[in-house]
């Protein structure tokens, strides 16, 4: 314990245990008189920290309350977070998030996390010295340019990264010490940030070209220095930066994108279980796009890789998914289609959205615009009667950015819909039944993905991961939750289903030779001996 004693221990967020200390710690280590007399379980401490949270009357204010938690008391912070995941995820991370986000330099309290600016070129490496840890598994880096489906927000999308890290820490059990939210401060194109005063970022336009690209590659090369065993999680980049660093990186380093593929594979994941209720064969499946971002295109390409891990071919696999961008169906006489497209613009007609359900009569449907409001009631009527049990999912985050509600999507289809979403809702009661819809979002999967990498020392992240991963996480869905309308399993099972998923990637590094750790027999066991459990 550092040999902190007194305040200094008292005031440690990493080492304090507040109230908690026993009378023989506060002898031992010159404590007497600097706490009240009852010494507090930590179960006693949660259920203060729950009142006092429930007392704020918003989820800013919330969010604050937490974060300024995280910061006194680390133990207690991720013990409340994992017994009350239900509670606290929506308040730590999405959709909260996206508002603090949005309100960074006004909510600002302490630094957290690792800023890095166009200043620091050239010393990337350098600077890395400064943070106080010496054994990094995980960063997650954002340049702060896509925030959810907020846009441009600058150097105020340091929020995504730190969220990501707690759930890192709450859902996989990667110790706090060892992740590092990282933000790539590169300027903001978003005027409105760069007139605010109290804005904290790199107040200029955003770099871009070489200037841009050779900032991220050194701080990619430095990350390999400094600590080359971390793994580097792309963060709410821009679509195409997104799908460029992938392409640049992912043969090289242990990197993946979480808004590529490990949307891909939780949205993967409920379309498995949706054949559970629908009866459907997966391999009969279309599924069609809304949107053509890294969410959507990321999901087409993994469900490309299914359906011919389940037997088709790929040009088979193509044609089962379509896409929608703003003008209609993408068909492959449009011109300008996105690279990443291409593989899925097929010979057809043009035609409206709802004219393209009519005619291709998708079994899945995918929202990824970051637009409100873009699963009518007109699409979901249609949905609703081409299929006996449409399967919808609207990936658009935070709440505020979603394609439609929970509640639209249950009355606009007759309670017929299987539906799932980026952001929680609450439960729905539609006629005689009480819908509780699931959460579809990648927390189910980059912190087992996480959490793999780092028991297996994997030194790529590959695509069979996520879908060995999207497997996982169907497979753990129980007829129960099923029937209550989910298509994920509870938050509250979070990190059983990370555990499963890392042993999965344990057993994908192996099979495709990608560690040179040899593995206990027991890789269960083992994985579950890495996994950080917050207690005094
Ligand atoms: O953060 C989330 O909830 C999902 C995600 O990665 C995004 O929307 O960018
Ligand atoms: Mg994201």
């Amino acid at each position: 314990m550092k040999n902190l004693r007194g305040k200094a221990l008292l005031t440690d967020p990493a080492h304090t245990k507040s109230t908690g200390f026993t009378y023989a710690e506060r002898e031992l280590y010159g404590l007497r008189g600097l706490l009240p007399y009852d010494v507090a379980s930590i179960d006693k401490q949660i259920e203060r920290v729950l009142g006092s949270l429930r007392c704020k009357n918003s989820t800013i204010e919330k969010y604050i309350f937490l974060n300024a938690l995280l910061e006194r008391n680390q133990r207690l912070f991720y013990r409340t977070m994992i017994d009350h995941i239900d509670e606290i995820m929506p308040l730590v991370y999405t959709p909260t998030v996206g508002e603090a986000c949005s309100e960074f330099a006004h909510i600002f309290r302490n630094a957290q996390g690792f800023y890095i600016s166009p200043e620091d070129r050239g010393e990337i490496a350098t600077i890395l010295k400064n943070w106080p840890e010496e054994d990094i598994r995980v960063i997650v880096v954002t340049d702060g340019e896509r925030i959810l489906g907020l846009g441009d927000l600058g150097a105020n999308g340091m929020g995504i990264p730190i969220g990501k890290v707690a759930l890192y820490v709450a859902c996989s059990g990667i110790h706090p010490a060892q992740c590092m939210p990282v933000m790539l401060d590169v300027g903001t194109n978003n005027i409105a940030l760069r007139e605010d005063p109290l804005y904290l970022g790199y107040p200029y336009p955003r770099l871009n070209g070489d200037a841009y690209r050779s900032l991220v590659d050194e701080f990619v090369k430095a990350v390999q220095l400094r600590y080359p065993s971390a793994l580097i999680q792309f963060e709410d980049f821009l679509s195409p930066h997104a799908f460029e660093f992938l392409d640049l990186y992912a043969q090289k380093v242990r990197c993946f994108n979480d808004d590529i593929q490990g949307t891909a594979a939780v949205t993967l994941a409920g379309i498995y279980t949706s054949c559970r209720i629908t009866k459907k064969k997966f391999t009969d499946l279309n599924i069609m796009f809304l949107g053509t971002g890294s969410a959507a295109s990321g999901t087409a390409e993994l469900a490309v890789d299914a359906f011919r891990a389940a037997g088709l071919n790929r040009s088979q696999a193509q044609k089962r998914l379509w896409f929608i961008d703003r003008k209609g169906l993408v068909t492959a006489r449009n011109e300008n289609i996105k690279p990443r497209i291409k593989p899925f613009a097929h010979e057809h007609a043009a035609c409206s959205f709802v004219d393209a359900i009519n005619e291709i009569k998708p079994d899945v449907l995918i929202g990824a615009t970051g637009v409100a409001g873009t699963f009518t009631e007109a699409v979901i009527s249609k949905m609703s009667s081409v299929n006996e049990r449409p399967v919808i999912i609207a990936l658009s985050n935070p709440t505020s950015h979603t394609e439609c509600t929970a509640e639209q999507a249950y009355h606009w289809s007759n309670g017929k819909v299987i539906f799932a979403s980026g952001s929680p809702f609450n439960a729905v009661q539609f006629k005689d039944h009480l819908f509780k819809p699931a959460q579809g979002n990648n927390a189910y999967i980059f912190p087992g993905i996480g959490l793999g990498i780092y028991a297996s020392a994997a030194r790529l992240v590959t695509q069979s991961m996520f879908l060995a991963a999207a497997e996982v996480l169907a497979s753990t869905v129980s007829e129960q939750e099923i029937h209550s309308g989910s298509v994920y399993p509870a938050l509250s099972r979070v990190r059983e289903v990370s555990h499963a998923i890392a042993v999965a990637v344990c057993h994908v590094a192996i099979r495709e030779e990608l560690t040179s750790l040899s593995l206990p027999e027991d890789i269960s066991g083992y994985v579950r001996s890495l996994m950080y459990e917050p207690n005094y």
